[in-house]
Formats: C-alpha cells, structure tokens, sequence
C-alpha cells in the first residue's frame, strides 16, 4: 500500500452498497455470509437513508451498509412503475452495486434486462460482477461463466464467489468497500438495523392513499409503519400498524372519504399490493393522524423516514 492510498479519516472508507439479480441468483446468502456473525437487531431508524439495511460490514479499512432494493419488474401498473423507480432510486443512491449471476445457470435475458437498466443510471455508479455459488460448478465453468457475464456490461470488476464455503467471500468484501468514499463510520460498530420491508410497506400504502386523490394531495402525505410482527400463536398472518400523517383536517377528511368509506378501500387496496409483497396475509391497522407542516420540520420527517 502507497500512502498515497489515504485519503482524509486515515484512509477509513464508508457507505452503501446493494445486490441485484435474477431470484435466486444468491444475493441475501450473500448478504449473510458478509455480514457474517456480527449481526445486531436494533430498533434504531437508518440516519443517512431510506431503505431498507440488510447488513453491515464492519472491516479495519472501512464499513460497508449493504441496502436492500425490492426486485425489478415489468412494469404493467403505475404501482409497478413506482416500484422500479423506488429501485433505481436506490441503485443511483448507493456507492456500488453487485450484480449477482450463479455460476450454474446460463447468463440470459433476465440478466440482460437488469444490466440493461443499470447501464441507464444517470449517476455512474460503478457495478461489480458477482458469479455466485461457485461450489456448485466445476472450475472451467466458473471461467467461462466469467467470460459470458463480461460481455453483459461495462463492469467495474469481475469476482466469482461462494457463499456457502465462503470462497473468496473476503475479497469481494475489500472491492466493494475500495468503490466507497473516503470517510468515517457511518454506524457504530456492532450496530445492525433490520426493518424488513417496512419501507417498501409504507411506501405501497402511501401510493394507495393518492390514488385518485393525486392532484388534492401530492405531497402531503406520510406513512410511517409503527410495527409488523407475526400474529402470535400463527405463522400465516402479520399485523401491520402503520400511521397515515397528513398536514391538515381538510386533507384528513380526504383521505376518510364519507364515513370513511375511503380509507377502507385505501387499506383494502394497500392490504392486497403488501400481501403479495410479502407473499404472506396481512391484517393492516391504519390510522390517520394531523402532522401540521411535516415537510417544514426536519424533526418530524426524521421521524417519518426522510
Ligand atoms: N450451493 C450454493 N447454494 C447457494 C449459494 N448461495 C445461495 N445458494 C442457494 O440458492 C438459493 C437462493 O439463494 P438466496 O440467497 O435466497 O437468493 P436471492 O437472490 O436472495 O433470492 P430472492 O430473494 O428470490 O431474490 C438458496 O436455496 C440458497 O441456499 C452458494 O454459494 N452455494
């Protein structure tokens, strides 16, 4: 190392990364197997952003915060759409991202159509190619894997990795934290904050609530999801709470409708998108309560998650 490597904080580098990929392509047993044991469940929100953290990790030269992006999809609804933009959105706001391909499938259309969309950044956010689940393959396969996933794009870096008997696990580590800025920890060490979903649910049950009432509303509106946990005693039902903030009674009585006759179809709407989210039934629990001003006040839309 030239000390010319340093930057200011010692050389320290820290920020966001995320993985994407075909289903199944590995990317949370590899978001595991980075994180490794170091994982703590902590209520604290996210400071410096909106999504979802899967993992941290906490290394001498830096601390990587591996984020979560919902899958990208065909967009064939405006709530499709929204999706797709809340997952650029992420991609553009991240330091680096993974592109997982496994080592023993053929590189096809659904990776094309994810690097297709990558390649559109605005921001040139650099991507690393991950050909996951090396251990599967014999080591030719690996090679010409690395050769087909080299035409895909223009990648920053080409790494083949298996999660499963932790090949070269560590170094896809050190590449993802060398993409990141020069800067101190952005969490303490230890700390892990897990809120699954939670975003993504306050964001389908916001895009509910404008329906139809965009041009009344359009940006008046908070969700803040106080708590999802499984119904005790089932492991087929989650209780969603969540709170639908607005600023004024006039826009309260928007959202209620005559009798609340709109906020039922609001939550039946919400309820269904967040189902197959989650791919389990929900029981929602939505309340509307008066945030006055919440856009001007940075200590209300902390609180609401911006
Ligand atoms: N042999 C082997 N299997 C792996 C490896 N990584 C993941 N798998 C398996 O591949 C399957 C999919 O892995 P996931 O990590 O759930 O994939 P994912 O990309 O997060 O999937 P989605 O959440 O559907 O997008 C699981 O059955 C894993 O056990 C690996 O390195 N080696």
């Amino acid at each position: 190392m030239t000390t010319t490597d340093h930057g200011p904080d010692g050389g320290f580098r820290s920020g966001f990364a995320c993985f994407v990929g075909r289903p199944n392509a590995g990317k949370s047993t590899l978001t595991n197997a980075l994180v490794g044991t170091k994982v703590a469940i902590t209520s604290s929100k996210p400071q410096t952003t909106r999504h979802t953290i899967r993992g941290i990790v906490h290394r001498a030269d830096g601390q990587l915060i591996l984020v979560d992006t919902p899958g990208l999809h065909r967009p064939r609804t405006l709530l499709g759409q929204r999706l797709n933009d809340l997952v650029r959105e992420t991609w553009s706001e991240v330091d680096v991202v993974g592109l997982c391909v496994p080592a023993d499938q053929k590189v096809g259309p659904g990776d094309k159509f994810i690097a297709a969309e990558l390649a559109k950044l605005p921001r040139r956010t650099p991507v690393i190619g991950i050909i996951t689940k090396t251990d599967l393959v014999p080591q030719q396969q690996v090679a010409e894997q690395l050769l087909a996933l080299q035409d895909v794009m223009d990648f920053a870096d080409l790494i083949p990795v298996s999660a499963v008997d932790g090949f070269q696990v560590g170094a896809l580590a050190e590449l993802l934290v060398g993409k990141l800025p020069f800067g101190p920890p952005l969490y303490p060490d230890g700390e892990l904050t897990d809120e699954p979903e939670a975003t993504l649910v306050a964001e389908l049950i916001r895009e509910a609530a404008l329906e139809g009432v965009r041009d009344e509303l359009p940006h008046s509106i908070a969700v803040v999801v106080e708590e999802m946990k499984p119904r005790e005693g089932r492991d087929d039902l989650i209780d969603v709470h969540a709170e639908l903030f607005v600023e004024r009674s006039s826009q309260k009585a928007i959202i209620l409708g005559h009798r609340g006759e709109r906020l039922k179809q609001v939550g039946t709407s919400a309820r269904k998108h967040i189902e197959a989210l989650l791919g389990t039934r929900i029981y929602l629990d939505l309340h509307v309560k008066i945030a006055k001003d919440w856009q001007r006040d940075p200590k209300q839309l902390r609180r609401l998650g911006f």
